[in-house]
C-alpha cells in the first residue's frame, strides 16, 4: 500500500519570505517529490460580488479563507487522490475560472499566513515552520511586490497595511508562532535553515522508502 504523504506547513507574516523559503526547499528536490499548496489559492470565491465589493474584504482575517475546501483537498491528497487546485487572481480579488489538476506527491508543503490558526489544519501537519521577518522588511517587500505583481498603488498598499494587514498580523498570525516546530529568521536567504529543512525531508523520504521495501 502507498504510504501517506508528509505534510509540512510554512507560515509567517505577509512578505516574510514563505514563498521564497518554499521555493528554495523545492529546488533541492526533483519535481516529483514536493507538491506546494498555497493557502492564498483558497481565498473564498468572490466572483458573485462586484469588484468594488471585493475591495472591502479583509484578506488578512481567518474568515476570508475557504479552509473547508483546503482541508477536503488535503484529505484527498493524504488518501493519494488527485485534486483540482483553485487558482487565485490577486488583481481581481477572486478565484479564476481555471483550476490545476494536481496529483499527490511524497511531501506536501502548505504555505500561507493563517495555516496554523485552524486546529483542523494543525492536526494534519507533520512539521510546522514559521518564517519570522521584521515588520519593516515585510512591509518594504510587500510594497515592492504588490505594486509590481499584484496591480496595486503605493497608497492602496499603505492603507491596507495600516487598517488590515498590521492589526490582523498582531491579532491572528503572530500568536501562531507558538505552534511552530521551527522558526526561520529572515526567510529565503537563510541557507542554513533551508539546508536543515532539506536534510529533514531527505531523512523522511529515505525512511519512507525503507518501509516500502
Ligand atoms: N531575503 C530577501 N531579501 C530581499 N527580498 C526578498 C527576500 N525574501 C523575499 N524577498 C522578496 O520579498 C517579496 C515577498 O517574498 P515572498 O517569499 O513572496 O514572501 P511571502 O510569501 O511570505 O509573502 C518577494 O517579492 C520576494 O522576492
Ligand atoms: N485579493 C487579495 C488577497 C490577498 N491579499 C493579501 O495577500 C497577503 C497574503 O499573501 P502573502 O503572499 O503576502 O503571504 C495577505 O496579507 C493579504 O493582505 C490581497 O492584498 N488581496
Amino acid at each position: 500500500m502507498k504510504r501517506k504523504p508528509v505534510i509540512i506547513g510554512v507560515t509567517g507574516g505577509s512578505g516574510s519570505g514563505k514563498t521564497s523559503v518554499t521555493k528554495s526547499i523545492c529546488d533541492k528536490f526533483s519535481d516529483k517529490t514536493i507538491l506546494v499548496i498555497e493557502q492564498d489559492y483558497y481565498y473564498k470565491d468572490q466572483s458573485h460580488l462586484p469588484f468594488e465589493e471585493r475591495l472591502k474584504t479583509n484578506y488578512d482575517h481567518p474568515l476570508a479563507f475557504d479552509n473547508d475546501l483546503l482541508i477536503e483537498h488535503l484529505h484527498d491528497l493524504l488518501d493519494n487522490k488527485s485534486i483540482n487546485k483553485p487558482v487565485y487572481d490577486y488583481k481581481l480579488h477572486t478565484r479564476s475560472n481555471k483550476t490545476i489538476f494536481v496529483e499527490p506527491k511524497d511531501v506536501i508543503i502548505i504555505e500561507g499566513i493563517l495555516i496554523l490558526d485552524d486546529q483542523r489544519l494543525l492536526n494534519l501537519m507533520d512539521i510546522k515552520v514559521f518564517v519570522d521577518t521584521d515588520p519593516d522588511l515585510r512591509m518594504i517587500r510587500r510594497l515592492r511586490r504588490d505594486i509590481k505583481e499584484r496591480g496595486r498603488s503605493l497608497d492602496s498598499v499603505i492603507e491596507q497595511y495600516l487598517t488590515e494587514v498590521r492589526p490582523s498580523h498582531l491579532q491572528f498570525i503572530e500568536p501562531t508562532k507558538r505552534y511552530a516546530d521551527i522558526i526561520i529568521p529572515e526567510g529565503g536567504e537563510n541557507h542554513v535553515a533551508i539546508d536543515l529543512m532539506a536534510s529533514k525531508i531527505e531523512n523522511i523520504l529515505s525512511k519512507k522508502h525503507e518501509n516500502n521495501k
